[in-house]
């Protein structure tokens, strides 16, 4: 579970974020919305302990993660806009070597090969050097990464910027099983359509606040779209 409580970031003078307080349950898909320089990187590096809030905590399973970095890594992971991964190593090699970062020596090639099929990667890909893939490819190898370390939180920095449809909907798919499967997924993201379609909730950042937070259930794409253009306008 990810819970922001009146979360604080002050850039030295500039409040990138105004006090956020968000509840994300093990389930949920979140998609946070809102327009270059909104907050929403602040928000996620705050859950990554990359950066420290200036009040206000970030936590994860009920672990303030200012405290307990090492604790709330294990339970997480980050998929940003291009996954990192080794280029001259294949696809597998690189699974292998995150999984034992994460302390997951067990897994063997016929396990880290069923996170990858899982992850969708197709068959003929884990054993290619990574320098070749696709982006859609190294974001399947990035869900893979976290299927292998059994995380509870996944992060996502606009993970499907720049993927062609087919790709992004596949990559949306896949963030649809996670979550049934209980994981608590956080997104930042400007494509109000995915938000929609696998979202459960959206929430829409202006100037570090909160200044929507729906279910997507109970709202139509258009709809979603008019609320998201006023409040840009506003
Ligand atoms: N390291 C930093 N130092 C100073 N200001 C920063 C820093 N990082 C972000 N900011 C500022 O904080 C605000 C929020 O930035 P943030 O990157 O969180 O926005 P964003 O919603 O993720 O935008 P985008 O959609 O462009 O990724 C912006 O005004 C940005 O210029």
């Amino acid at each position: 579970m990810l819970e922001a409580v009146n979360l604080k970031k002050d850039y030295g003078g500039h409040l990138a974020l105004k006090g956020l307080n968000l509840k994300i349950e093990p389930g949920e898909i979140y998609c946070l919305l809102g327009a270059n320089g909104a907050g929403k990187s602040t928000t996620i590096n705050l859950f990554l302990d990359f950066i420290k809030p200036s009040s206000g905590m970030a936590l994860i399973d009920g672990m303030n993660v200012a405290d307990h970095s090492i604790e709330t890594k294990k339970a997480l992971a980050y998929i940003p806009e291009i996954v990192m991964l080794y280029r001259n190593l294949s696809g597998l090699e690189n699974l292998r070597y995150f999984s034992q970062l994460a302390g997951h020596s067990e897994y063997t090639d016929a396990d880290l090969l069923g996170f990858l099929k899982r992850a969708g990667l197709p068959d003929h890909a884990p054993m290619k050097r990574v320098g070749g893939y696709s982006k859609g490819m190294r974001q399947k190898v990035g869900i893979a990464i976290a299927i292998a370390k059994q995380a509870k939180v996944l992060l996502l920095d606009e993970p499907t910027s720049g993927l062609d449809p087919k790709a992004s909907n596949e990559f949306s798919d896949l963030l649809v099983q996670l979550a049934g499967d209980g994981v608590a997924i956080l997104m930042a993201t400007h494509d109000l359509f995915r938000a929609k379609e696998s979202g459960t909730r959206a929430g829409i950042m202006k100037h570090g606040e909160l200044v929507a937070d729906l279910v997507t259930a109970d709202i139509g794409h258009a709809d979603l779209e008019a609320l998201y253009l006023k409040h840009m306008h506003d």
